[in-house]
């Protein structure tokens, strides 16, 4: 588990504070991937290097499993970064070395004997999937292989915790969805907590149990994925299940209506049913539906034409489990 209490950070620029980190709170279960996701600018790489000891904060904790990370002193600073897995962008290997040695290299630095090495090496690069590439250099491997790599490096020490800077944002869709995949498997087999940092919500949909939105160093939402897209006033809601901005030009008079709905829900023919009910055409001007977090999601925009009770038709949506706005066209 990782516990993050009222984390700062200020830097002195030029004279004047730049607040990169405001007061950041958050906590994530043993086992759960949470994602942050901000826009550029938002703190998320000051957020890393706190987490990671590469800086230290102004002021707050970081705690994982309970300990105290913030106090360490600078002596044990190497044992305590262990704790943390680091996967990057980029997975950084070192060329002159073959897939087992650069996943090799943090037992080496750890004095980790011979023979454990090599099993434990073994075994990683059968959880990610690369034993047959064991004796290939960097240069012999795609961009999603040398990401494996990356991957088993981070966890060659056994951390408690996995932490992913923008982990996929250097691979195609389809590389993406394999490491993704892989980040999940991982976490299930191991048990880990994990973190990634994102700006892209795609990666927060696909993995995530939990997200944080990170803003001016703030963070202005926060939740399981169940709750956040629930809530059809927030900015995650409409990121998550996104509907166009813009209103097609031609809509005859009548009144737009925006429906959020879940769990089975979801799946139930709601617009048919209430086409039937109240004997109306509705027209299905845009749609969002998707699994999140285990559950399907569904954000309906619609047009009930001119004349239609509103009222009737909120109230009959309300008591079916579905979340309404409406608007006139
Ligand atoms: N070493 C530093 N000295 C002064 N200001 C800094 C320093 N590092 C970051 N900042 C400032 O802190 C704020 C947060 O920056 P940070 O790099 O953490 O954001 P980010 O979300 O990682 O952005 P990006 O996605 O572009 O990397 C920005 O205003 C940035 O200018």
């Amino acid at each position: 588990m990782i516990t993050i209490t009222d984390l700062r950070k200020v830097y002195r620029q030029k004279g004047r504070d730049v607040v990169a980190l405001d007061g950041v709170s958050l906590s994530v279960a043993k086992g759960r991937i949470h994602g942050i996701i901000g826009h550029s600018g938002a703190g998320k790489s000051t957020l890393v290097r706190c987490l990671t000891l590469l800086d230290r904060p102004t002021s707050g904790s970081v705690a994982i499993d309970g300990r105290e990370m913030a106090d360490i002193s600078d002596r044990d600073l190497l044992t305590a970064r262990r704790r943390i897995g680091m996967v990057f962008q980029h997975a950084n290997l070192f060329d002159s070395r073959t897939t087992a040695a650069n996943v090799a290299y943090p037992l080496e630095l750890m004095g980790t004997p011979r023979a454990e090495v090599k099993e434990k090496v073994d075994r990683l690069l059968g959880i990610v999937g690369l034993k047959e590439f064991a004796g290939a250099y960097p240069a012999q491997l795609s961009g999603g292989q040398k990401q494996r790599v990356g991957i088993a490096r981070a966890l060659a020490a056994d951390p408690d915790v996995l932490l992913c800077d923008e982990p996929t944002s250097a691979l195609d869709p389809k590389t993406t969805d394999e490491i993704l995949e892989l980040i999940k498997d991982v976490r299930d087999r191991l048990g880990l907590t994990v973190l990634i940092i994102t700006h892209e919500m795609g990666v927060v949909k696909q993995a995530c149990d939990s997200v944080s939105l990170l803003e001016a160093g703030r963070i202005i939402e926060h939740g399981d994925l169940a709750d956040v897209v629930s809530d059809q006033q927030g900015r995650l809601s409409h990121a998550l299940l996104p509907l166009p901005n813009e209103l097609p030009h031609d809509l005859p008079p009548g009144t737009v209506m925006e429906l959020l709905y879940s769990g089975q829900h979801a799946v139930e023919p709601v617009i048919s049913a209430l086409s039937r009910r109240f004997n109306l055409d509705v027209n299905v001007l845009a749609g969002s539906i998707e699994d999140l977090g285990g559950s399907q999601f569904a954000h309906l925009r619609i047009q009930l034409p001119e004349g239609t009770d509103i009222p009737a038709i909120t109230e009959y949506l309300t008591s079916a489990g579905v979340s309404t706005t409406t608007k006139e066209a």
